[in-house]
């Protein structure tokens, strides 16, 4: 008799031989769309005849045009089409599924359900592959056997899940099948984790567990936070989503309004693989400093680096809270409102070392405007009023005597510049000498205009410094435990730093709020849905300002509130302010508990590095305990990063050493070379990652995990304070099968909360 293996590859050749037809046609109608695009080019160059002479011959020329430009684009349309056809098919004809359910509805036949990247049906339009987006694919991911319910976008659905079948196949070949009743079985799961690790974040799409599900098909959230433990997941489920989302709302979504905010470049060069893995095109992806920096190019921001290793206590600690908060956000907002009334500072707009318009003039202007003008309005009309008198100044300056002269002494070269593309039929030759002295006036006027219609007259710096003055008027200083004394204090260094062209991290939002409130900047309306990763490093005034930003878009934030490395203790607040900022019926929190990236072994360790941490348990995967070497001095440490290295090389283990600052990386990075061992050094996050040993600096390491994470100098000196619990456990649960942690003399006391029996301790 036929094994059950047999009979399923039997079934899989069938479909993949039904999927290379599909590729024949598909490579066909490529052709097909390139032959003709080419026929309508040369079409039009053989008989287009331009037709200048007349009206109407122009018209037709046109409305030629206008169709060839039409039929070339339809034809761009199907050639796109047809090929992103074709790369999915080439992916689906190597895995044609991964899965298969049977399910049974009441009342109706057994039906049996195949699973993989994309719907594929046959001839007959029946469908021999179901997309794993699929309303019906979600009882695979979410039911043992037995009765399971399923969202349509008709309401819910139950049926009796009858089997679950899971298949491990390469190359269009079953390697091995596995028949479940557990969610997922834990055996194919296996088998993914314990790969080794990549430089490309790869996608879970055949492993995805119950709780991950309901975040990546969730449609009804405006606001999706997930808290996830270290390796529980959030990355792969969030980019899952996306896939998901387009795949939902096709022909409504684009991946141009999907945008993503990383925690770092090299993270967004980490994940980039997963959505073209999945047939999709990647979403938008950038950072909130690149975001926020592109809008201030004359002013230099505060780095990842600088940011990580600045001082961060006493007053500044309190300055930086007040600044973060919500309270802050509403305060900018409150300041805006009343600079309706008064309090806009202007500066003169300036011609030939001369006030050209004083400050004073353009406040009166500013002010002059009734109640109903807001500020994007009023300071549209300003700039109207502005270019007005511009204008009848250029008009007074045009009839002088002077510019008349130097006018009639232009060349003949000069006066056709002044012409430019006007048509040069004047009633008379005094109207033509009048048009030509405006130019000329103009000429040299140029620089107002730019001004004003740039903005140039309003005085951000100022403005801003005021506002930061106003504060104790507008928010209860007492709540931040700040005295008017220590706020006056932090307003002189921000006036320090602007006065040197430079602006603080924590300063840059309200920064741009405020200039985005007196310009009216309305915010990016075609953004449907925005992703942030790793929310524990925003502050509450950011999130409120990336929402002012997208007003259309729904929200998914991840974090792990246990990683907070540069908002620290601030992050529990960060929840209590995120959830006053949307509705609560629209408002969803999932929390992924089960750490999937680490052995069980490491994650019981890292885990009580935490102190009143979220929960994490760790998913049932075995290897080593996680080894502790506490050695004589830093030269003996250098040998023993070496000889790691070379255990792991062995066992084929891609290993990351993290250290905490980037000095100490490319001191080691120094000491390895000299004993000839070769590594990257990580400098800064617009690296790529490369296969190899890497040293990388451990606020860069965020998102990023390894086979082996060395870690780096973990003894007392280095590690001490309360507050860098949260980045040394960033830093531990990088590793997926290996952890070794190296310290000088004394451990880091920071390990004292760990079981003894969770680590081998070796003391050299
Ligand atoms: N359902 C799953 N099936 C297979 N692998 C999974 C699954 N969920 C998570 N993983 C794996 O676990 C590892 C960690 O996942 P991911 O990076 O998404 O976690 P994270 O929660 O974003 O972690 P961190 O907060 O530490 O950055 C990855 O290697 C990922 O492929």
């Amino acid at each position: 008799m036929e094994s059950i293996k047999q009979t399923e590859q039997k079934r899989m050749d069938h479909v993949v031989s039904q999927i290379k037809q599909a590729e024949k046609k598909a490579q066909k109608n490529i052709a097909t769309a390139k032959s003709d695009t080419k026929a309508i080019q040369d079409d039009f160059k053989n008989n287009l005849r331009i037709k200048t002479g007349t009206y109407s011959g122009m018209m037709e020329t046109a409305l030629t045009v206008r169709q060839q430009q039409q039929q070339l684009a339809e034809r761009e349309n199907n050639r796109t089409q047809a090929a992103k056809r074709l790369d999915v098919l080439e992916k689906m004809e190597k895995k044609p599924y991964f899965a298969r359910v049977d399910i049974k509805e009441q009342g109706e036949k057994q039906e049996k359900i195949y699973i993989g990247l994309a719907s594929f049906s046959d001839e007959k339009d029946k469908f021999l592959v179901y997309d794993w987006r699929a309303p019906i694919s979600s009882v695979y991911y979410d039911g043992g056997l037995g009765k399971v319910k399923y969202n349509t976008p008709v309401g819910e659905r139950e049926v009796e899940l009858e089997l679950k079948r899971q298949f491990m196949v390469e190359d269009g070949q079953i390697v091995t099948l596995f028949d479940t009743d557990e969610t997922v079985g834990d055996q194919m799961l296996l088998e993914v984790l314990d790969e080794g690790s990549d430089t490309k974040m790869k996608s879970i799409v055949t492993t995805i567990q119950k709780e991950q599900n309901k975040i990546i098909r969730d449609t009804d959230s405006e606001l999706l936070f997930v808290q996830g433990a270290a390796g529980s997941g959030k990355t792969s489920a969030v980019l899952q989503r996306v896939a998901f989302l387009l795949y939902r709302y096709r022909g409504k979504l684009n991946s141009g309004q999907v945008v993503l905010f990383s925690p770092n470049q090299l993270f967004n060069d980490y994940i980039d693989q997963v959505l073209p893995e999945l047939g999709e095109q990647n979403m938008v992806q950038m950072t909130y400093p690149q975001f926020t920096n592109r809008r201030l190019p004359k002013l230099r921001v505060e780095t990842l680096q600088e940011r990580f290793e600045e001082e961060n206590s006493g007053i500044n600690k309190k300055i930086k809270a007040l600044k973060d908060s919500l309270k802050f956000f509403k305060a900018t907002t409150a300041y805006s409102n009343y600079l309706e009334k008064k309090g806009m500072r202007f500066k003169n707009i300036m011609h030939d070392g001369e006030v050209f318009f004083s400050k004073k003039a353009i406040r009166d202007i500013y002010y002059s405007f009734n109640e109903n003008y807001h500020l994007g309005n009023r300071l549209f009309a300003t700039k109207e009023a502005l270019i007005k008198r511009l204008n009848s100044k250029v008009g007074q300056a045009a009839k002088t005597d002077e510019v008349q002269k130097a006018v009639q002494g232009l060349s003949q070269q000069q006066l056709n510049a002044l012409y430019g593309d006007e048509p040069r039929n004047f009633e008379n030759g005094d109207k033509e000498l009048n048009f030509l002295a405006r130019q000329y006036v103009m000429q040299d006027y140029k620089k107002i205009q730019t001004a004003i219609l740039r903005n140039r007259f309003l005085n951000i710096n100022a403005q801003y410094v005021h506002f930061l003055r106003s504060v104790p008027e507008l928010l209860d200083l007492s709540e931040f435990d700040l005295t008017k004394e220590e706020w006056e204090q932090g307003i002189d260094q921000t006036i320090k730093l602007l006065k040197e062209r430079r602006l603080s991290l924590t300063d840059v939002t309200p920064y741009l709020y405020l200039y985005d409130r007196i310009t009216g900047k309305k915010g990016d309306r075609e953004i449907k849905q925005v992703f942030i990763d790793e929310i524990q490093d925003y502050t509450a005034y950011q999130l409120a300002y990336l929402k002012t930003e997208f007003p259309r878009a729904k929200f998914t934030m991840l974090g792990d509130l246990n990683q907070a490395i540069f908002t620290k203790e601030n992050s529990h607040t960060l929840l209590n302010e995120l959830s006053t900022m949307f509705p609560k019926e629209k408002t969803k929190v999932v929390q992924l508990t089960t750490s999937y990236r680490s052995t069980q072994q490491i994650t019981d360790f890292t885990k009580e590095v935490l102190v009143n941490g979220e929960k994490v348990t760790a998913f049932a995967r075995n290897g080593a305990k996680p080894t502790v070497i506490v050695d004589q001095d830093q030269a003996a440490l250098v040998d023993d990063v070496v000889e790691i290295l070379a255990k792991n090389d062995k066992a084929k283990k891609t290993t990351a050493i993290i250290g905490k600052s980037l000095a100490e990386c490319e001191a080691l990075f120094e000491q390895l070379q000299k004993k000839g061992v070769a590594t990257t050094l990580i400098r800064t996050e617009n690296q790529r990652l490369v296969p190899g040993t890497l040293i990388v600096p451990s606020y860069l390491a965020k998102g990023l995990e390894f086979d082996a994470v060395i870690m780096w100098n973990a003894n007392k000196q280095n590690y001490h304070d309360e507050s860098e619990r949260q980045l040394v456990y960033t830093i531990c649960s990088r590793a997926m099968h290996q952890l070794d942690i190296l310290a000088a003399k004394e451990l880091s006391p920071l390990f004292d909360t760990v079981d003894k029996n969770l680590y081998t301790l070796i003391k050299r």
